[in-house]
């Protein structure tokens, strides 16, 4: 008998999380307290079934994959015998102690729970729970079916034990996980993002480029190395001499306009701009079909990567 897995809330991420699992070959109970939510998601889950195996992302026949994820009708009996529990619901701390106190009351003592949040660190949600050790933090990025990073930011109090068979549960689940030492809020992918973005907010803000030139900066330049080299890596190999090399050469200028890097502050009227010239380009009725065409993009890059790895 397969390995049970619970996804709890079938929004964005949790739909994504059923697909990684089943697709690796766990049973999947999905639940949502919202039950249009849970039917809306068995529809979405074809599609993205389907643009898999277009792709050639998945060994089996999407209908075969799809018939591992089964609709919970309660929160009890998504938990019912699983060996690891996904929370996918809101992102306030409140509705993650509320949902994560109701789990703990709920699932079997050796069952590890983790959290998709993408800021709020282990501790905030877990401190009072009696089954603390067994909770932390497993944050995806969006889709974790095509995007493997699985970011496991476990509280002080969580088992080594616990963190041990989550990084082997996502390990065969086809996921990349990466271990953070200590606990800070949007633990690592969030927080480079969020300093790209704070620049990039800075940069426009400023009138030093248009919305389009800075999205090119990552699309056609950085991201290009990004997409298959990480920055020390990247740096490495742009000076004779590697890291050192690249130090010397740059460091002290990195620091002198890290100076001048300021924290950016997500102004309104900055944001409606923006917004403004993405919707010359996107209507908003459009983001669910530029939503496929970018996981097509991706698929279509995973793929290669893959070709590469063999
Ligand atoms: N959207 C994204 O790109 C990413 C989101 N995340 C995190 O994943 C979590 C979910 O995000 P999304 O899927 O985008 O949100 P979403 O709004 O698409 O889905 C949330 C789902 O949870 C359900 N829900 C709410 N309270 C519930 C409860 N008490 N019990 C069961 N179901 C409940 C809602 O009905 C809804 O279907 C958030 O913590 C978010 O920060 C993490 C990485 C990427
Ligand atoms: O970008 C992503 O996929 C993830 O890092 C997320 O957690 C969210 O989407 C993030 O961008 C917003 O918090």
């Amino acid at each position: 008998m397969s390995e049970k897995i619970a996804v709890v809330g079938a929004g964005l991420i949790g739909r994504a999380w059923a697909i990684v699992f089943a697709r690796a070959g766990f049973d999947v109970a999905i639940y949502d307290a919202v039950p249009q939510a849970l039917d809306a998601c068995q529809q979405l889950l074809r599609e993205n079934l389907s643009d898999l195996a277009q792709h050639g992302l998945i060994d089996e026949a999407p209908d075969v994959v799809a018939a591992r994820i089964k609709p919970a009708a309660s929160l009890a009996d998504a938990l019912q015998g699983a060996v690891l529990v996904q929370e996918n619901v809101k992102e306030t701390v409140e509705v993650k102690r509320q949902i994560f106190a109701e789990m703990d009351k709920l699932a079997a003592p050796d069952t590890i729970l983790t959290s998709s949040t993408s800021w709020i660190p282990t501790s905030e949600f877990s401190e009072h729970l009696p089954g603390r050790d067994r909770i932390l933090v497993a944050h995806p990025v969006n889709p974790p079916y095509l995007v493997p990073l699985v970011e496991l930011a476990p509280a002080p109090w969580t088992s080594k034990k616990a963190v041990a068979r989550a990084h082997d549960i996502y390990t065969r689940a086809g996921q990349s996980p990466v271990l953070l030492k200590k606990e800070i809020t949007g633990f690592l992918l969030n927080r480079i993002q969020g300093a790209v973005l704070n620049e990039a907010l800075n940069l426009y803000e400023n009138g030093y480029a248009s919305s389009e030139d800075l999205d090119k900066v990552l699309k056609d330049g950085l991201g290009l190395r990004w997409s298959f080299m990480g920055p020390f890596e990247t740096i490495d190999l742009n000076a004779p001499d590697g890291i050192i090399d690249y130090a010397q050469r740059y460091g002290h200028t990195y620091r002198d306009v890290a100076k001048t890097q300021l924290p950016n502050e997500w102004n309104e009227t900055t944001l409606k701009q923006i917004e403004s010239e993405r919707r010359q380009e996107l209507k908003t009725d459009q983001l669910g079909e530029r939503s496929r065409w970018r996981d097509n993009r991706l698929m279509g890059l995973v793929a290669h990567k893959r070709k590469q790895a063999k």
